[in-house]
């Protein structure tokens, strides 16, 4: 058969397919597998995460729930397996996190402004653009206290909303929550939460949250993820549709109630697995 100069170049099939999640899919996992001394806690591992939705990882203790997010936010190293943002890798993604001890989150050498302020300086933005930025987030936070202190002259829940703040502030394509209001007491705990689903209603940021509390974790959340024990897979995956903004109202309506008890029905199951 004769070769033609200029016949079409076709690239390398790829080494092997790699399965897309189904439509409004935001984040991939695919095979992922992680061991710890030698145990394993996730083996040939397959979720997806939809696009603008709050979902909350629910399961026994050390089911690997802290682990799940640590991983897709490239704190934990993964020893196989893919994790895919609308198809890209997490360098190419703009995330954001927010950890249980905020004490130890937020830089005590800065004050609390400039710790709100530093990923967006660490983006080279302009100070217009970091002071416009700023003003959106203390309105939106509703800041009644001075950002002018250093974070160790605030109150837990004080640092806890910077910390937010400081994540939310490039405009993250994922938010990770890591139990963020496990160490606020009851009034902080709710005043968060409603910022919280006041941004997310006003952003539409997906976001991960690992929570502890139930009635927390369904509370805010469009899916509720629940785990197995390990080597963890998902137990099930429950939408839960109520309408936002939910109030305190919302704990005592059907739809809330049901999506709890199934929950409660799903873990107590693999507790006892
Ligand atoms: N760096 C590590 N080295 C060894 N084992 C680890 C490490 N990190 C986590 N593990 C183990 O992996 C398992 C999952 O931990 P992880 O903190 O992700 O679970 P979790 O579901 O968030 O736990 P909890 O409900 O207690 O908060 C636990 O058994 C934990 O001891």
């Amino acid at each position: 058969m004769t070769a033609h100069a200029n016949a079409p170049v076709f690239a390398e099939a790829p080494a092997r397919s790699f399965r897309p999640g189904p439509a409004g899919t935001h984040i991939t996992i695919r095979g992922l597998t992680k061991y710890f001394a030698g145990w394993p806690l996730y083996e040939n591992f397959d979720l997806d995460i939809p696009k603008g939705k709050i979902v909350s990882v629910f399961g026994p203790n050390g089911c690997g729930k802290s682990t799940l997010i640590n991983m897709i936010a490239g704190l934990v190293p993964i020893d196989s397996g893919e994790i895919l943002f609308d198809g890209k890798s997490l360098k190419e993604t703009k995330i954001g996190y927010v950890f249980q001890n905020y004490r130890e989150a937020l830089f005590p050498w800065m004050r609390t402004i400039d710790n709100i302020a530093y990923p967006l300086k660490l983006e080279g933005r302009s100070k217009a653009e970091v002071d416009r930025r700023l003003a959106e987030l203390v309105e939106s936070f509703d800041v009644k206290f001075d950002l002018d202190r250093y974070p160790y002259e605030l109150s837990g829940g004080q640092q806890q909303t910077a910390s937010i703040m400081r994540a939310l502030a490039p405009g993250p394509e994922v938010l990770f929550l890591d139990e963020p209001f496990s160490a606020l007491d009851y009034e902080m705990t709710l005043f968060i939460r409603e910022k919280l689903q006041e941004v997310f209603m006003q952003t539409g940021t997906t976001m991960m949250l690992v929570s502890h509390d139930l009635e927390e974790a369904v509370y805010l959340a469009d899916q509720v993820l629940l785990l197995t024990r390990r080597p963890t897979q998902v137990a099930e995956i429950i939408d839960y549709g109520d309408a936002r903004p939910r109030t305190v109202d919302t704990l005592s309506e059907p739809g809330f109630v049901s999506v709890k008890k199934r929950s409660l029905d799903i873990f107590q199951r693999e507790v006892r697995r």
